[in-house]
């Protein structure tokens, strides 16, 4: 792993020139388009999302984490990287998470909670799908730049369909108090997340030229990142950021994470307009559960996690 860089990553102000089509709103879109292109993410200055609403999250997610292990492997799926993740496991001893699919749809949230309280638990709904309302819009508006960037935004058949996977996760501080990586580097395998953190940070992304920077997000903002789908959807253009987590310190963590998973049966293409002669098409088409089995495969076991995509999927391997 590189050396620690002084970098930052680009800060990205969601507060005004909203209006689609004003000359805010267009360099709005050249910012975020630049900072996906060569970060891969950014931290998003969005103040539609109240402090209320994030403490009130935090504390519903601590008594979640709080349940009898037993009631907490009812968060069980078959589809991978939906459903719980148990500490204490070999690989990653001090990470713990939870999977509530289709996340801004209440009565999904309704589903989980009644499996976690059996008598249900009414503030948890209400709470959790507020808050996944609020950043399914923003993932909108964040795609809809993306679009418009790229002059699609007219073309809606080149959009993807999504819906809104809520990852909750809790790492604990590792017993010596030494920094240690307690989450496995890795490329998102959906087409994009918005992470938000409750005051401890520990994410780090890699830079393309494999330098590491922290991430200090101010504790209002959250962090944009471009996963996988994006990067064969943009045919290499957008940069899919390979990121961590570290703790030291004696505090443990807690973060949470909307992901734009594409609708069932989608098939991952490249818009023709972003196939020309200077970038000629690197992705075949997939159907994106195909990859996302295989990213989670015995058989890509040995793979490095940012590299999966272009082993699966790549016309020519390099
Ligand atoms: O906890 C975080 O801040 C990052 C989580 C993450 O990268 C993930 O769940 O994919
Ligand atoms: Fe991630």
């Amino acid at each position: 792993m590189g050396y620690e860089s002084q970098l930052q990553i680009p800060v990205i102000e969601f507060t005004k020139d909203m209006v689609r089509g004003t000359d805010g709103w267009q360099s709005l879109c050249k910012r975020v388009r630049e900072a996906c292109e060569s970060f891969g993410c950014f931290e998003v200055v969005y103040d539609k999302i109240s402090s209320h609403l994030r403490d009130e999250t935090f504390s519903l997610i601590k008594e979640l984490c709080n349940l009898p292990v037993q009631t907490k492997r009812k968060n069980f799926t078959s589809k991978p990287l939906h459903g719980y993740y148990e500490p204490g496991g070999e690989f990653l001893p001090f990470y713990e998470s939870f999977g509530i699919d289709d996340a801004s749809n209440c009565n999904s949230v309704r589903s989980f909670a009644d499996l976690m309280w059996p008598t249900g638990h009414d503030h948890f709904c209400k709470t959790i799908n507020t808050l996944m309302k609020e950043l399914e819009e923003l993932s909108h508006m964040i795609g809809l730049m993306i679009l418009d960037s790229y002059g699609l935004g007219e073309k809606p058949e080149t959009m993807m369909r999504h819906y809104q996977l809520l990852r909750v996760m809790k790492y604990l501080a590792p017993p010596s108090g030494e920094c240690t990586e307690v989450a496995m580097a890795h490329t998102d395998k959906f087409s994009s997340a918005i992470l938000c953190e409750n005051h401890i940070s520990g994410l780090e992304i890699e830079t393309k030229d494999g330098e590491w920077i922290k991430l200090v997000p101010s504790p209002s903002s959250l962090v944009f990142i471009v996963g996988d789908l994006l990067t064969a959807w943009s045919n290499g253009r957008m940069h899919a950021a390979k990121h961590t987590v570290k703790l030291s310190g004696n505090k443990e963590r807690y973060s949470l994470g909307a992901f734009a998973v594409p609708v069932e049966g989608t098939i991952i293409k490249a818009p023709k307009e972003m196939v020309d002669e200077q970038h000629p098409q690197l992705f075949k088409d997939f159907d994106y559960m195909d990859f996302v089995n295989y990213a989670v495969s015995h058989q890509s076991l040995a793979i490095d996690n940012a590299n999966k995509l272009f082993k699966y999927a790549a016309r020519h391997q390099l």
